[in-house]
Order: structure tokens, then sequence, then C-alpha cells
């Protein structure tokens, strides 16, 4: 189920937040879409999901026509939004009966995909509390138990991880995980948090300032990582240090026996987190 967007804009009362935007998201892929605060990734995985009209563009969803395939678009995708999507005064069984209930799931169809859902999030000893007196962890669980219902192909998740603890994240990541793999949903993944992106995605977007800015496989953005440049007076060389540093002393004793003299040396991006705060720069946004 592959999304591809061409030209997409977006403004809201002329701010302009999406500008002729372009991306390609593979099938199955775990796709993560990061970017500053206002950035416009909510925007953009709204539009995606009829909730925010686009002004101009397209978009291909499994080659289906955003603009005329509303309906079996629908079916075949989810978003777990920011906020809590659930009825707080409601157990988490009987929210996970109202909404099933909308995607027309009915009696046993329903009962499995509910039974499915809450055991993937390992909801079970919760089923009959009322939302409301859910920690932020379990409130975040019941809101992706809620996203599968419908059974995507394509799920959004839009920053699933904010307010939690450290284990409850670490739990949700490896369920999102766990649903890629087995499922082979494709995944879109906003975060602010870059660690979670680099352990979960296998492909990385940057939105910022309305354009993607960078759209790498996570394989070879680490790779960049590890490379050093040598900086000569005529020439720059590179030396990969993904197994360890050994070739990068062996290269600095052989430039110093061969009387080079050393300009500079660029040791690259130390994660994803400091590759992210160059590209964007270090500016506060509001
Ligand atoms: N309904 C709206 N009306 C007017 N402006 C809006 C509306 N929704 C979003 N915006 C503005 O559009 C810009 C992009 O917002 P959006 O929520 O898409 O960004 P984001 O990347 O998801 O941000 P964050 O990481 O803070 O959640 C922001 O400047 C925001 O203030």
């Amino acid at each position: 189920m592959s999304i591809v967007i061409k030209n997409l804009c977006k403004s809201y009362k002329g701010n302009l937040v999406l500008d002729n935007l372009n991306l390609e998201i593979k099938q199955g892929s775990l796709f993560g879409l990061l970017g500053p605060n206002g950035a416009g990734k909510t925007t953009l995985v709204s539009i995606l999901n009829f909730l925010v009209p686009k002004d101009s563009g397209t978009a291909l969803i499994d080659n289906m026509d955003l603009d005329k395939e509303e309906n079996k678009i629908k079916s075949i995708c989810s978003i777990v939004p920011q906020t809590y999507a659930f009825y707080p005064k409601l157990t988490a069984f009987e929210n996970l009966e109202f909404f099933g209930s909308l995607y027309g799931l009915r009696k046993e169809a329903l009962k499995k995909r509910i039974e499915y859902c809450i055991e993937v999030t390992s909801l079970e000893k919760y089923i009959n509390k009322q939302a409301h007196t859910f920690s932020g962890g379990l409130k975040r669980r019941l809101n992706i138990a809620i996203g599968l219902l419908n059974s995507p192909k394509i799920l959004y998740l839009d920053e699933p991880t904010v307010g939690i603890d450290p284990q409850s994240r670490k739990y949700i990541l490896n369920v999102i995980k766990k649903i890629n793999e087995k499922e082979k949903t494709t995944i879109i993944y906003t975060s602010h948090y870059m660690e979670e992106v680099e352990f979960l995605c296998d492909e990385i977007a940057i939105l910022d300032k309305s354009k993607i800015i960078l759209q790498e496989k996570k394989e070879n953005l680490l790779h960049k990582n590890s490379i050093i440049k040598i900086k000569l007076l005529d020439e720059v060389i590179e030396v990969d240090t993904k197994d360890g540093f050994d070739n990068f002393t062996k290269m600095i004793a052989k430039l110093e026996k061969e009387n080079k003299r050393i300009e500079n040396i660029d040791f690259g991006y130390k994660n994803l987190e400091d590759m992210f705060l160059n590209l964007t720069k270090q500016d506060l946004r509001d």
C-alpha cells in the first residue's frame, strides 16, 4: 500500500504550511516523519485522512486518487491521533465495541477483532475499566487498539508516545514493530523523539518550513554517520568507521608519514538528533 504525494499545498489563512510537497512512501515501510513544532506533520497526515482539505496537489494511496476514492481509501487506512480519541466514561471494551461497529463490524467478526486488538496492546486486565481511570501509557495503548480495529493496511501514528514513561514507550514501539512485521502494515510515524525514530523506522523524512528537506533510508543515514572526512589541501579523504576506528588511525599515520598536511577533520553527525538539528538549524520554532 504505497503513498505517492505530488505538489501538495496547504495554507491556513495565508500561512503556507505545505508548499508543493512531494513524498513517496513504499508499501510495508515503517516510515518516520520528523519535523520541528509547526512544520506541518499533523496537517499532512490529516489531509491524507480526509480530516483537513488540501488546497492543491495530488495523492495516490495504493494507486487510489485521494480526490476520487474517499470511501475506499478510508477503508484501508487508520489514524491514531495525537489526542486521545475515545470516550473517557466508557470502558476500554465498550470503546472498542463502539468504534468497531462504526467500521461495520458485527457479532463474531467484531468480537474476534476486538480480541486481537486487546491482545496486541496487552489490555486484557483493563478492558472493563473506564478509560478515564487509565494511566497515560494505557490511554495511548487504547488509542492504538482503536486504530487497529479496521485491520488497516496503512496506519498513521501521530506522536503516539507523547507524555508517557520510558517503559510504556518501549512497549508501544515494540507493538508498532510487531504490527509492521506481522501484518505488513505500512506505518507512518510522526515523532519528536529521534531515538524512537532511529530504533523504529526503516526510512526517514524531515519536514521543515513547509518542504521535505531530507528523505533517506535509515541504513544510509547511519552509514553517513560513520564517515569521517579528512580534508587535505587539495583532496578530501573519506574513512568509514562503522567497524571501528582502526581505519581512521591508520589513515592518519599514513598521512603523517607522507607529510600531508591535514586542513580539517569532519566527524559527521553524532546521531539522528545531531543531523536533525543541523539540517533544521537550531532556532526555536513557535
Ligand atoms: N486549523 C488550523 N488553523 C490555523 N492554523 C493551523 C491549523 N492547524 C495547524 N495550523 C498551523 O499550521 C502549522 C502546522 O501545524 P501542524 O500541527 O501541522 O504542525 P506539526 O508539525 O504537526 O507540529 P507539532 O510537532 O507541534 O505537532 C502551524 O503553524 C500551526 O499553527
